[in-house]
Protein backbone atom coordinates (compact mmCIF):
# COMPACT_ATOMS: atom_id res chain seq x y z
CA UNK A 1 0.00 0.00 0.00
CA UNK A 2 1.27 3.10 -0.57
CA UNK A 3 1.34 6.04 2.14
CA UNK A 4 -1.54 7.62 2.01
CA UNK A 5 0.02 11.18 1.87
CA UNK A 6 2.80 10.34 -0.76
CA UNK A 7 1.51 10.15 -3.95
CA UNK A 8 2.37 13.70 -5.22
CA UNK A 9 4.67 15.71 -3.42
CA UNK A 10 2.18 18.59 -4.25
CA UNK A 11 -0.23 16.79 -2.38
CA UNK A 12 2.09 16.35 0.90
CA UNK A 13 1.15 19.41 3.57
CA UNK A 14 1.85 18.93 7.36
CA UNK A 15 -2.18 18.43 8.13
CA UNK A 16 -2.37 15.31 5.29
CA UNK A 17 0.94 13.95 7.31
CA UNK A 18 -0.46 14.51 10.36
CA UNK A 19 -4.31 12.94 9.66
CA UNK A 20 -2.46 9.79 7.73
CA UNK A 21 -0.53 9.52 11.80
CA UNK A 22 -3.87 10.10 13.89
CA UNK A 23 -5.06 7.11 11.61
CA UNK A 24 -2.51 5.03 12.39
CA UNK A 25 -2.81 5.33 15.90
CA UNK A 26 -6.37 3.31 15.53
CA UNK A 27 -4.32 1.03 13.71
CA UNK A 28 -1.75 0.45 16.64
CA UNK A 29 -4.37 0.55 19.73
CA UNK A 30 -6.46 -1.97 18.22
CA UNK A 31 -3.01 -4.30 17.87
CA UNK A 32 -2.13 -3.53 21.59
CA UNK A 33 -5.64 -4.64 22.30
CA UNK A 34 -5.25 -8.43 19.93
CA UNK A 35 -1.73 -8.85 21.56
CA UNK A 36 -2.85 -8.25 25.15
CA UNK A 37 -5.59 -11.34 24.38
CA UNK A 38 -2.70 -13.66 24.71
CA UNK A 39 -0.28 -13.31 28.28
CA UNK A 40 3.56 -13.24 27.99
CA UNK A 41 3.81 -16.42 26.82
CA UNK A 42 7.65 -16.40 27.11
CA UNK A 43 8.35 -20.05 25.10
CA UNK A 44 7.85 -17.67 21.95
CA UNK A 45 11.34 -15.87 22.54
CA UNK A 46 13.39 -18.71 24.04
CA UNK A 47 16.55 -18.43 22.39
CA UNK A 48 16.20 -21.51 20.58
CA UNK A 49 12.69 -23.27 20.03
CA UNK A 50 12.18 -26.71 18.61
CA UNK A 51 14.07 -27.06 15.50
CA UNK A 52 14.51 -23.89 14.61
CA UNK A 53 17.88 -21.82 14.94
CA UNK A 54 16.55 -19.28 16.71
CA UNK A 55 13.34 -18.47 18.28
CA UNK A 56 9.55 -19.27 17.35
CA UNK A 57 9.44 -15.35 17.00
CA UNK A 58 12.56 -14.58 14.88
CA UNK A 59 11.63 -17.33 12.45
CA UNK A 60 7.96 -15.97 12.33
CA UNK A 61 9.05 -12.42 11.55
CA UNK A 62 12.01 -13.41 9.07
CA UNK A 63 9.38 -15.71 7.08
CA UNK A 64 6.79 -13.54 6.83
CA UNK A 65 9.40 -10.27 5.78
CA UNK A 66 10.42 -12.41 2.88
CA UNK A 67 7.13 -13.43 1.76
CA UNK A 68 6.37 -9.74 2.16
CA UNK A 69 9.27 -8.75 0.59
CA UNK A 70 8.40 -10.59 -2.58
CA UNK A 71 4.76 -8.87 -2.68
CA UNK A 72 6.68 -5.32 -2.74
CA UNK A 73 6.05 -4.03 1.50
CA UNK A 74 9.36 -2.93 1.48
CA UNK A 75 8.55 -0.91 -1.88
CA UNK A 76 6.87 1.95 0.08
CA UNK A 77 9.56 3.80 1.95
CA UNK A 78 7.77 3.40 5.12
CA UNK A 79 7.88 -0.16 5.19
CA UNK A 80 11.09 -1.12 6.87
CA UNK A 81 12.11 -4.93 7.82
CA UNK A 82 13.44 -5.75 10.92
CA UNK A 83 15.50 -8.37 9.34
CA UNK A 84 16.94 -6.20 6.56
CA UNK A 85 19.65 -9.09 5.62
CA UNK A 86 19.19 -11.51 2.82
CA UNK A 87 15.27 -10.43 1.97
CA UNK A 88 14.42 -11.46 -1.45
CA UNK A 89 13.71 -8.77 -4.07
CA UNK A 90 10.67 -7.68 -5.01
CA UNK A 91 8.04 -9.61 -7.65
CA UNK A 92 5.86 -7.22 -8.39
CA UNK A 93 6.52 -3.91 -10.48
CA UNK A 94 7.28 -0.81 -9.21
CA UNK A 95 4.88 1.56 -8.75
CA UNK A 96 4.67 4.58 -11.12
CA UNK A 97 4.33 7.67 -8.81
CA UNK A 98 7.39 9.93 -9.08
CA UNK A 99 9.37 9.53 -5.77
CA UNK A 100 8.34 12.15 -2.92
CA UNK A 101 11.28 11.60 -0.78
CA UNK A 102 14.96 12.28 -0.56
CA UNK A 103 17.03 9.03 -1.27
CA UNK A 104 18.42 9.34 2.44
CA UNK A 105 15.02 8.08 3.52
CA UNK A 106 16.30 4.67 2.47
CA UNK A 107 19.58 4.25 4.47
CA UNK A 108 17.33 5.18 7.51
CA UNK A 109 15.77 2.22 9.64
CA UNK A 110 15.78 2.45 13.40
CA UNK A 111 13.87 -1.00 14.04
CA UNK A 112 16.79 -2.42 16.30
CA UNK A 113 15.41 0.18 18.32
CA UNK A 114 11.76 -0.44 18.27
CA UNK A 115 12.79 -4.24 18.56
CA UNK A 116 14.25 -3.49 21.93
CA UNK A 117 11.93 -0.77 23.46
CA UNK A 118 8.98 -3.33 22.33
CA UNK A 119 10.23 -6.34 23.83
CA UNK A 120 11.86 -4.91 26.81
CA UNK A 121 9.88 -2.30 28.43
CA UNK A 122 6.41 -2.12 26.42
CA UNK A 123 5.01 -5.79 26.42
CA UNK A 124 5.48 -6.48 30.35
CA UNK A 125 3.26 -3.37 30.55
CA UNK A 126 0.61 -4.28 28.83
CA UNK A 127 0.40 -8.21 28.27
CA UNK A 128 -0.23 -10.48 31.72
CA UNK A 129 2.10 -13.05 33.27
CA UNK A 130 1.79 -16.64 31.80
CA UNK A 131 1.86 -19.06 29.52
CA UNK A 132 -1.24 -20.24 27.25
CA UNK A 133 0.69 -22.09 24.58
CA UNK A 134 -0.81 -20.26 21.79
CA UNK A 135 3.06 -19.22 20.41
CA UNK A 136 2.33 -19.05 16.92
CA UNK A 137 -0.36 -16.73 17.55
CA UNK A 138 1.66 -14.60 19.89
CA UNK A 139 4.46 -14.55 17.47
CA UNK A 140 1.90 -13.40 14.81
CA UNK A 141 0.72 -10.69 17.22
CA UNK A 142 3.54 -8.94 18.51
CA UNK A 143 4.61 -8.38 14.68
CA UNK A 144 1.53 -6.97 13.94
CA UNK A 145 2.24 -5.04 17.01
CA UNK A 146 5.79 -4.15 15.61
CA UNK A 147 5.01 -3.22 11.97
CA UNK A 148 1.90 -0.97 12.92
CA UNK A 149 4.83 0.98 15.27
CA UNK A 150 7.77 0.89 13.10
CA UNK A 151 5.33 2.50 10.29
CA UNK A 152 4.42 4.93 12.27
CA UNK A 153 8.00 6.45 13.20
CA UNK A 154 9.35 5.82 10.07
CA UNK A 155 6.34 8.05 8.82
CA UNK A 156 8.72 10.54 10.45
CA UNK A 157 10.19 11.17 6.60
CA UNK A 158 7.35 12.07 5.42
CA UNK A 159 6.74 15.09 8.38
CA UNK A 160 10.35 16.13 7.72
CA UNK A 161 10.40 16.59 3.99
CA UNK A 162 7.14 18.49 4.29
CA UNK A 163 8.26 20.88 7.31
CA UNK A 164 11.83 21.15 5.19
CA UNK A 165 9.93 21.95 2.27
CA UNK A 166 7.52 24.37 3.91
CA UNK A 167 10.39 26.40 5.59
CA UNK A 168 14.17 25.66 3.66
CA UNK A 169 14.93 29.25 4.68
CA UNK A 170 14.89 27.66 8.12
CA UNK A 171 16.13 24.21 8.37
CA UNK A 172 19.30 24.97 5.63
CA UNK A 173 21.65 26.65 7.93
CA UNK A 174 21.22 24.09 10.64
CA UNK A 175 21.44 20.63 8.16
CA UNK A 176 24.70 22.71 6.57
CA UNK A 177 25.90 22.63 10.29
CA UNK A 178 24.92 18.98 11.11
CA UNK A 179 23.45 20.59 14.11
CA UNK A 180 21.14 17.64 15.20
CA UNK A 181 19.81 19.95 18.52
CA UNK A 182 19.10 22.65 16.37
CA UNK A 183 17.11 20.38 14.21
CA UNK A 184 15.22 19.04 16.61
CA UNK A 185 14.02 21.79 17.80
CA UNK A 186 13.08 23.40 14.60
CA UNK A 187 11.11 20.33 14.64
CA UNK A 188 9.30 19.62 17.58
CA UNK A 189 6.11 21.30 18.75
CA UNK A 190 4.89 20.34 22.59
CA UNK A 191 1.50 21.12 22.69
CA UNK A 192 0.90 18.85 19.22
CA UNK A 193 2.67 16.03 21.49
CA UNK A 194 0.21 16.98 24.25
CA UNK A 195 -2.46 16.36 22.17
CA UNK A 196 -1.27 13.40 20.74
CA UNK A 197 -0.89 11.32 23.80
CA UNK A 198 -4.04 12.79 25.33
CA UNK A 199 -6.07 11.21 22.09
CA UNK A 200 -4.05 8.36 22.30
CA UNK A 201 -5.45 7.99 25.72
CA UNK A 202 -8.70 8.39 24.95
CA UNK A 203 -9.14 6.20 22.28
CA UNK A 204 -7.60 3.18 24.66
CA UNK A 205 -10.24 3.95 27.02
CA UNK A 206 -12.81 3.71 24.18
CA UNK A 207 -11.56 1.25 21.80
CA UNK A 208 -10.86 -0.96 24.93
CA UNK A 209 -14.08 -1.77 26.33
CA UNK A 210 -16.04 -4.25 27.04
CA UNK A 211 -19.33 -3.68 24.95
CA UNK A 212 -22.55 -5.30 26.68
CA UNK A 213 -25.67 -5.15 25.51
CA UNK A 214 -27.56 -4.76 29.50
CA UNK A 215 -25.11 -2.37 30.87
CA UNK A 216 -21.71 -0.51 29.64
CA UNK A 217 -19.54 -3.64 30.83
CA UNK A 218 -17.11 -3.41 33.30
CA UNK A 219 -15.17 -0.95 33.06
CA UNK A 220 -12.06 -2.45 32.76
CA UNK A 221 -10.07 -1.43 29.66
CA UNK A 222 -8.24 -4.25 27.44
CA UNK A 223 -5.17 -2.13 27.31
CA UNK A 224 -4.25 0.37 29.92
CA UNK A 225 -4.62 3.84 28.82
CA UNK A 226 -1.85 5.60 30.43
CA UNK A 227 0.44 2.80 29.18
CA UNK A 228 -0.74 3.92 25.13
CA UNK A 229 -0.10 7.24 25.96
CA UNK A 230 3.78 6.66 27.86
CA UNK A 231 3.84 4.34 24.48
CA UNK A 232 3.71 7.71 22.50
CA UNK A 233 5.31 9.79 25.03
CA UNK A 234 8.52 7.77 25.88
CA UNK A 235 9.11 5.70 22.49
CA UNK A 236 6.68 6.71 19.44
CA UNK A 237 7.12 10.17 19.66
CA UNK A 238 11.22 10.44 20.60
CA UNK A 239 11.99 7.94 17.69
CA UNK A 240 9.67 9.53 15.25
CA UNK A 241 11.55 12.54 15.94
CA UNK A 242 15.04 11.09 15.50
CA UNK A 243 14.01 9.73 11.97
CA UNK A 244 13.12 13.45 11.09
CA UNK A 245 16.44 14.38 12.36
CA UNK A 246 18.09 11.60 10.67
CA UNK A 247 16.70 12.07 7.53
CA UNK A 248 17.31 15.88 7.50
CA UNK A 249 20.58 15.43 8.33
CA UNK A 250 21.23 14.04 5.19
CA UNK A 251 18.71 16.11 2.93
CA UNK A 252 21.12 18.47 1.61
CA UNK A 253 23.52 15.19 0.00
O1 LIG B 1 3.23 16.72 13.99
C1 LIG B 1 4.43 16.98 13.92
O2 LIG B 1 4.85 18.12 13.67
C2 LIG B 1 5.42 15.93 14.11
O3 LIG B 1 6.60 16.15 13.95
C3 LIG B 1 4.99 14.59 14.61
C4 LIG B 1 5.16 14.48 16.11
C5 LIG B 1 4.66 13.05 16.46
O4 LIG B 1 5.47 12.12 16.43
O5 LIG B 1 3.45 12.92 16.69
C6 LIG B 1 6.61 14.60 16.44
C7 LIG B 1 7.16 15.80 16.82
C8 LIG B 1 6.35 16.98 17.15
O6 LIG B 1 6.83 17.57 18.32
C9 LIG B 1 4.92 16.68 17.24
C10 LIG B 1 4.38 15.49 16.82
Amino acid sequence: MAAEANSNSDNLTLDKVREALIRQEDTIVFRLIQRANFPVNSPTYDEKFASFSGSLLQFVVKETEALQSKVGRYENPEEQPFFPENLPPSLVPPQANPPVLHPAAASININEKIWDFYFNQLLPLFAVPGDDGNYASTASSDLDCLQAISRRIHYGYYVAEVKFKDAPQDYEPAIRAQDREGLMKLLTFEAVEEMVKKRVEKKAAVFGQDVCLVDNGNGKCKVDPSVVSRLYGEWIMPLTKLVQVEYLLRRLD
